[in-house]
């Protein structure tokens, strides 16, 4: 096992106070250990439960104080090194001290507690896959302002960008595309021009977005290209005037997904947990057990993640997104896949929606809401009365408050699902069933 005993003191967090020892007894589910001092609580950044460690206070509050890690006296025997030589200042992520089991039965306590006005004794099933090299999309923040550039992520303690060698939750082709970039744009007249780079790999390749602050020339555009060319990766660029729309529309994306493809923008939404994805679809389609007499609502549905999965299996699908866009490549989604019996209808689901969803006698919801969750739509669900619900969520708080409502409005949950989408980071996301009582 890999352990260490590090000195984690991120920068400009100034410490008050005399270095002290601590036990830490909890862990938050930000990653802060939770020791008591004098009876108050203090949360201590990098800390694990069970380690003895000397730390120091940086902030006091009327309930609890915050304290930096200065050494581990006693480390935990669930820490390990982390695999990401960033890890102490990447705001990234913030679980790699931990062991991956470790990691999952930390989130999923949290979870439990997250839901704990809705659960009535039901088991957390576990979807999970693996740990490191799983992000397939990242947004790459540029500096240059101190005329040498950086190219990375947000710091843990501040918002300056901390400069990245080697990010491993990206997967093996972004990492080297990544390294690529990294040298190709040192020196180069691109990097002033630079607001940030997003990269992307699907079933199509890899690919690189560079969004400008000012223009470029068109020869320094060329040089570009032949580096594109070289490293087998396509590119796209969004020049300050640039709307969404005007980014390549002829060049969408695509990935593949339960034996079908689904082409999007680079700018689009798409899952970044490639292989996660795979796995909540699959499960999503087993909890909802569809026969050809289900009409499926797919509400917040992107280009068709859900949607075309549910239409291979139910008699029809109506799907609903905010973004026209998102509508249009869903629709060209479903005639390229061959589908004739899914719809999909551009609408705002936090404004009341004139589409009569009751008359299409749906008999299933699939959600998969933003972080606000979903609550405004709520009545508009009950009142089509689906026998389920199938809730996915990127926010326990939310999911948890709009799930007590439709229990209160006649639904029991069934089933819960922790799923991993984001391994070494505090995320959690959720899917849940909920049955119409009878
Ligand atoms: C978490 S994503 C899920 C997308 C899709 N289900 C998938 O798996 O790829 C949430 C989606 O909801 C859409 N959205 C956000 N706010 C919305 C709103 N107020 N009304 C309808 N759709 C919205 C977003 O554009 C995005 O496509
Ligand atoms: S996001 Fe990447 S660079 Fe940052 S800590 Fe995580 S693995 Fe390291």
């Amino acid at each position: 096992m890999r352990r260490r005993t590090p000195s984690r003191r991120p920068a400009k967090v100034q410490p008050i106070g005399p270095v002290q020892t601590f036990h830490v007894e909890g862990l938050t589910h930000e990653a802060k250990g939770v020791a008591r001092l004098q009876g108050k609580v203090t949360f201590i950044a990098g800390a694990l439960p069970s380690e003895t460690v000397s730390a120091q206070i940086t902030k006091t509050g009327r309930h609890f104080d915050e304290a930096v890690l200065v050494n581990i006296i006693e480390p935990s025997a669930y820490r390990i090194d982390p695999s990401c030589q960033h890890f102490n200042e990447c705001g990234g992520c913030s679980f790699q001290h931990l062991m991956d089991e470790q990691q999952l039965s930390s989130k999923t306590d949290w979870l439990k507690g997250q839901l704990r006005n809705v659960l009535s004794g039901q088991d957390l099933a576990l979807l999970s896959d693996t740990s490191t090299k799983y992000r397939r999309r990242a947004r790459i923040a540029v500096d240059n302002k101190k005329g040498s550039l950086s190219l990375g992520f947000r710091g843990k303690a501040s918002k300056d960008i901390v400069s990245i060698k080697q990010c491993v939750v990206l997967t093996t082709s972004l990492q080297e595309t990544f390294h690529s970039l990294k040298l190709a744009l040192s020196g180069n007249d691109l990097a002033s021009a630079l607001g940030h780079i997003e990269l992307l790999e699907d079933t199509k390749g890899v690919s690189v977005l560079f969004r400008l602050t000012s223009t470029v020339s068109e020869a320094l555009e060329s040089s570009w290209q032949v580096w594109a060319q070289q490293e087998e990766v396509s590119l796209y660029w969004q020049a300050p005037s640039m709307s969404k729309a005007d980014v390549a529309p002829e060049n969408m994306r695509y990935y593949d997904l339960d034996g079908l493809r689904l082409s999007y923008h680079p700018q689009d939404f798409i899952q970044v947990n490639a292989a996660m994805n795979q796995k909540m679809v699959a499960q999503a389609m087993d909890w909802l057990n569809l026969t050809d007499q289900d009409v499926v609502l797919d509400l917040f549905c992107g280009v068709g993640n859900f949607s075309l999965p549910l239409a291979k299996r139910a008699q029809s699908v109506i799907g609903v997104e905010v973004q026209e866009t998102m509508v249009a490549a869903a629709k060209e989604n479903a005639h390229q896949n061959g589908f004739d019996n899914v719809s999909f209808i551009a609408a705002d689901l936090t404004q009341p929606v004139a589409h009569q969803f009751k008359k299409e006698g749906v008999t299933k919801v699939l959600l998969d809401p933003p972080r606000a969750g979903a609550f405004e739509f709520l009545d508009t669900i009950i009142k089509i009365k689906p026998t389920q619900i199938l809730y996915v969520s990127c926010n326990a708080s939310t999911l948890a408050r709009d799930a007590e409502y439709l229990i209160a409005k006649g639904y029991r949950v069934l089933r819960v699902s922790l799923m991993d989408m984001f391994p070494q980071t505090s995320h959690v996301e959720t899917m849940m069933l909920l049955q119409k009582k009878k």
